[in-house]
């Protein structure tokens, strides 16, 4: 049995804005990711997966459920048990410009958490350790002593690596770290996340918004729609057999290079806005969108169910609960929903 290094339960994060009420970031979220592993987060734009990488981390309290990280309840901990959680624990930001203070050099950034955590006494040791993480993020010792606004884009995402990796954590959250950045540059980056992670055995959670950057560097993806997790399973899975309607619409928008295929294939294009999240959908939050809704998702919640060995998903169409419902029940298998369907 693979170990897990981190498990969200039932994750609730709720934003007071004054006069309208709660917004619903995050609404009882549940997934977990094992040691080693990479877990893609993906979905558009105010779907809530920033503020879950932030609530993990404890950045922001938590409304309901939980966060266990190394089976510690990360919202449970005294203040000192939190400051050491974060020596495990880091986050890579999407603006490598905006993270990084432009009035530091080099040396102050990376140098920055090796002194707030007090681990070198002598300055040497800490000017060789700053060295060190330069080399391994591809960048020279050379340019130690220059500032945040001398490096392009792609280098300054290293210098942020390097500053993520100085305390030598488990578990990075890289908050769309490639998003920001020249095509040509992204897939450099991916490749030096994914050499750091074979050669430190890190985890990771890599939020994007796009499915195509999450399935060059996740082991599992967990898709998101309005502060929901509607679908997780292996990138693989995921790209053969999705099942969320959401899933499918979203698979649909990517190109694929060969011009035969992208020629016969459909596009599922979603019709309406996104809602707000201070005033999300009754039922399921995707049906005012999905092609596919019936009367059942107006009224209840769809279950986040497991439908396949790590195959889960939150959609009536493969839901077992309801009996009466038209399409589901358990005389209703999932294949036989596809064969009516045909999405
Ligand atoms: N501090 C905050 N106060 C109030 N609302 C917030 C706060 N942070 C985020 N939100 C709202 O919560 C929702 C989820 O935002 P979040 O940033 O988590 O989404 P996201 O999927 O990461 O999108 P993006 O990629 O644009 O950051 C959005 O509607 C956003 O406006």
């Amino acid at each position: 049995m693979e170990d897990k290094i981190l498990e969200v339960k039932n994750l609730v994060k709720y934003f007071d804005v004054e006069k309208a009420g709660f917004l619903k970031a995050v609404n009882d979220v549940s997934f977990h990711i094992f040691k080693g592993e990479t877990y893609g987060l993906v979905g558009e734009s105010g779907c809530g997966k920033s503020t879950i990488g932030r609530t993990i981390l404890g950045l922001y309290d938590k409304t309901g459920g939980d966060v266990w990280f190394n089976f510690e309840n990360v919202h449970e901990l005294s203040d000192k048990e939190q400051f050491a959680l974060y020596r495990k624990m880091q986050m890579i930001f999407q603006d490598p410009y905006a993270s990084l203070n432009p009035r530091s050099t080099i040396r102050e950034i990376i140098s920055e958490p090796l002194e707030v955590h007090g681990i070198f006494k002598k300055k040497k040791d800490q000017m060789n350790r700053v060295y060190e993480l330069l080399e391994e993020v591809g960048l020279s010792r050379d340019h130690v002593n220059r500032y945040p606004h001398e490096f392009s884009g792609g280098q300054r995402q290293r210098i942020g690596i390097a500053r993520a990796l100085a305390l030598n954590p488990d578990f990075i959250i890289a908050d769309e770290p490639i998003s920001a950045l020249d095509v040509s540059v992204q897939a450099q980056v991916v490749n030096l996340m994914k050499r750091l992670q074979a050669e430190k055995g890190l985890t990771f959670l890599f939020i994007a918004h796009d499915l195509s950057m999450v399935k060059q560097f996740s082991d599992r993806i967990g898709v998101m729609y309005l502060g929901n997790l509607v679908e997780e399973t292996s990138g693989e899975a995921l790209y053969e057999n999705p099942l969320h309607p959401y899933t499918k619409a979203l698979l649909s928008a990517i190109p694929i290079p060969d011009p035969d295929i992208e020629e016969k294939r459909e596009r599922i294009i979603l019709e309406g806005e996104l809602p707000s999240p201070i005033n999300p959908p009754s039922g399921c939050v995707f049906r005012t969108r999905c092609p596919m809704a019936m009367d059942i998702c107006k009224d209840v919640k769809p279950v986040w169910q497991e439908i396949d060995p790590g195959h889960r998903v939150a959609c009536h169409l493969y839901d077992t609960n309801y009996k009466d419902s038209p399409r589901t029940g358990p005389q209703r298998t999932k294949d036989v929903v596809e064969e009516e369907i045909q999405l």
